[in-house]
């Protein structure tokens, strides 16, 4: 067996997405998306995917460059690799990111947001070569199926009028009743239990009505908010104390460690995270202040599914509870995300995924969601089978595109609806 890498092979492409709305804005019709393939000198070939915006594809195509002649077992090596490759300080902000909302932007972290995507063309191509599924590579799984919540959002009905985008079917949902009929689609079209719904959109008043309109409609059934940090501590209280005997926990009401801890010394609802734990630098002052009761993963930016692992041990030494983040994602890594999932021993809340959200995928068979689950895939490696046509067409419209879907910026696709819309000032209440 040549476990040699002899070719890499980097695709951007663009999926189309629905107009979601967040605190930032709302999602461009089409989202930048990078698929890896990694190819042994027995041919046998491992996908990954990650964000494909150009920050991460200037680092994916260097990085690239240094993988032939490397073998896909050296998995640790990656890192190594990725620290001879230069980020641009401009890339680099303290900022939110414009599109994402996934807390800092440091150079370690861009350089995790690509090294992942290798990580897991790797143990896709190791597991085939080996004919052992991914999670085996990761020391096997303990449960066999993983569950995720309905990821709701507010959103419009369709994307603003001369706007080129498809279609969706899931209606608008911009007030309680819509949340709740987006909720119910969710159950029927994929049988989830649990439900979070992205806030930070509407004043606090109208989200907590929305939650509790769903509380109504699925009574004792897990619920969480989040509205990315929109909040100040002292309205993120008040939420708290409203919401308080249905929430599950609470995610990122206010933005930052400092506030979170305050809202948490406040409250006995639990805070979960994907803005203020999102580098393994940051996990220190969050725990040692009991800023956050559970961190969301996320293999993109932690930088892999053995360093999503090592998240999960961390933070079961310190009591903290784990779940999993999502931005836009397409099947590949949800494949990824089941697979490291299904080995963490104390995930005890339902994953976030947006997949459900894309009706475009690159694979022959996409995956399904049983009672909101995903089954853990017993196949040699990821499971999965990449299309080469859907693949081909969705790198086209990339190639056609002006650059204007290039770099998702939900608050520029804000503003094509509306022209004055700047990124809201947080607190925004
Ligand atoms: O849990 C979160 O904060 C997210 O999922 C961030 C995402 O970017 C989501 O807000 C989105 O895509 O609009
Ligand atoms: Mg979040």
């Amino acid at each position: 067996m040549n476990l040699t890498i002899t070719d890499v092979r980097l695709t951007p492409i663009l999926v189309a997405d629905p107009p979601l709305l967040n605190t930032q804005g709302v999602h461009q019709p089409y989202t930048p998306r990078l698929i890896v393939e990694v190819e042994t000198a027995d041919g046998v070939t491992g996908v990954g995917e990650t964000y494909g915006d150009t920050k991460y594809l200037e680092l994916a195509r260097p990085f690239a460059a240094k993988l032939a002649g490397r073998k896909v077992s050296d998995l640790n090596g990656l890192f190594t690799l990725a620290d001879q490759v230069a980020v641009d300080s401009s890339r680099i902000s303290g900022q939110v990111d414009v599109g994402g909302l996934r807390g800092v932007q440091t150079a370690d972290k861009l350089r995790l947001s690509v090294v992942s995507a290798f990580e897991v063309a790797c143990l896709d191509a190791l597991g085939k070569a080996l004919g052992l599924p991914v999670h085996e590579l990761l020391g096997g799984k303990v449960r066999d199926a993983v569950e995720y919540s309905a990821y709701l959002f507010y959103k419009w009905a369709s994307h603003p009028e001369g706007v080129a985008a498809e279609k969706d079917d899931w209606g608008a949902a911009v007030d309680p009743a819509g949340v709740v009929a987006q909720a119910r689609l969710f159950t029927e079209r994929y049988g989830f239990t649990s439900f979070k719904l992205k806030g930070g959109v509407f004043p606090p008043d109208e989200e907590i009505a929305a939650i509790r309109a769903l509380a109504e409609a699925f009574p004792g059934h897990p619920l969480r908010l989040d509205p990315n940090g929109a909040w100040s501590v002292a309205t993120s209280l008040e939420v708290a104390r409203e919401l308080g005997d249905v929430l599950e926990y609470l995610e990122d009401p206010a933005l930052g460690t400092p506030a979170m801890a305050e809202v948490s010394a406040g409250t006995t609802v639990p805070l979960a995270t994907n803005m203020c734990v999102t580098t393994f630098a940051e996990i220190e002052e969050a725990f040692t202040r009991d800023a956050v009761q559970v961190v969301l993963s996320d293999h993109h930016y932690w930088g892999g599914l053995r360093n999503t692992q090592q998240l999960a041990a961390i933070c079961r030494t310190f009591g903290v509870g784990i779940s999993m983040h999502s931005n836009t994602h397409l099947g590949i890594s949800l494949a990824a995300m089941t697979h490291v999932a299904s080995t963490v021993p104390d995930l005890h809340h339902a994953c976030d995924s947006h997949y459900p959200w894309q009706s475009e995928d690159v694979l022959t068979e996409r995956l399904e969601f049983e009672g909101g689950s995903v089954t853990v895939s017993d196949a040699p490696g990821l499971g999965v089978e990449l299309d080469r046509e859907k693949l081909a067409f969705l790198h086209r419209r990339w190639l056609d595109d002006d650059g204007s879907m290039r770099e998702r910026d939900d608050a520029a696709a804000m503003r094509v609806a509306e022209p004055g819309w700047v990124t809201p000032a947080v607190p925004r209440w």
